[in-house]
């Protein structure tokens, strides 16, 4: 028999997407910090729920209200943004005991304008989206950052053997083909003592150079070496996720107009793609609790 007797389950709520341009305007030479953060509590909020008492309901436009305020003192990185929000709403009031606090953020460049950097002009940057998460779940607290949208191909020095055949393959076997892909990867920090621009920064970076090296035998063995790369070189980062598609590129067939083609002509498919996802981590890595909660698109 199953039980009439109906309760409120796992429940957060809050403002999503508010859009935030920070200016920072000291000097003539304007800074820009260009933002989209979710902010949502968990806690008690069961009267709200089941008896419609709206007496801990910190409502979505104060949450709202809140990012813009904090905003004034400045962003710095998404990271440090959201651990500040995230210690605020728990610390105000009794009732909250954790959230979650998302952000993706936006790079600028300056214009160059009579070849120099132009002090109050931008031109917005079409590479990746920074992504940034915090978990609050009373003390502990997970920050998690990570890039999408990082778009990247080699030329050479990627293939696909060895791979198993059956009367469904018609897949040719190359030692040489493009590769390449959209970037997606979060990554899980084991403390919140970090400069998390500078780390975002080498990260990236590290995730291009892994990308470049060595010969790839498959998409799935250049995602691990990138991971790698990433933990060995940075001891505060305990995992890494990955989502990747294999952006194909078919070598086209010039014969019918008395051509060659030595890898020179390729039609470039948007669908359907590889993809290729996972998680590169220490053995020894801390506990995520639910950090990866409502991270969408990662295994
Ligand atoms: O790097 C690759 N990984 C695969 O799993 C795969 N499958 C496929 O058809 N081509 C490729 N390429």
């Amino acid at each position: 028999m199953s039980s009439n007797n109906i309760i409120l389950g796992a429940n957060q709520y809050g403002k999503a997407e508010v859009r935030l341009v920070k200016i920072t305007r000291d000097t003539d030479r304007h800074e820009i910090e260009d933002l989209n953060v979710t902010s949502e509590l968990r806690g008690d909020f069961e009267a709200a729920h089941l008896e419609g008492d709206n007496a801990h309901v910190v409502p979505t436009d104060t949450q709202k209200n809140t990012v813009y305020a904090f905003a004034r003192e400045g962003v710095g990185s998404p990271e440090k943004f959201l651990l500040r929000l995230a210690e605020h709403f728990t610390s105000s009031f009794d009732w909250v005991d954790g959230g979650r606090w998302a952000a993706e953020s936006y790079n600028w460049d300056r214009i160059q304008a009579d070849g120099s950097e132009h002090n109050h002009s931008f031109v917005k940057n079409g590479t990746e989206t920074r992504t940034a998460v915090v978990v609050k779940d009373g003390d502990d607290v997970q920050v998690m950052g990570g890039l999408k949208g990082l778009t990247v191909l080699k030329s050479t020095q990627s293939g696909f053997e060895g791979y198993p055949k059956d009367k469904y393959t018609t897949l040719a076997e190359t030692s040489d083909r493009i590769m390449s892909t959209d970037v997606a990867a979060r990554w899980r920090y084991n403390t919140t003592d970090v400069d998390f621009n500078n780390a975002y920064d080498d990260v990236k970076a590290l995730l291009l150079e892994g990308f470049t090296e060595n010969y790839s035998t498959a998409l799935q063995n250049t995602l691990y070496g990138m991971g790698k790369k990433v933990l060995e070189a940075h001891p505060e980062i305990d995992e890494i996720k990955f989502s990747m598609p294999n952006k194909h590129h078919f070598l086209v067939d010039l014969a019918p107009f008395g051509l060659d083609n030595p890898n020179e002509v390729f039609f470039a498919a948007d669908r359907p793609y590889g993809l290729i996802e996972a998680t590169v981590l220490r053995e020894d890595a801390s506990d995520a609790g639910r950090a990866w909660e409502g991270i969408a698109g990662f295994c």
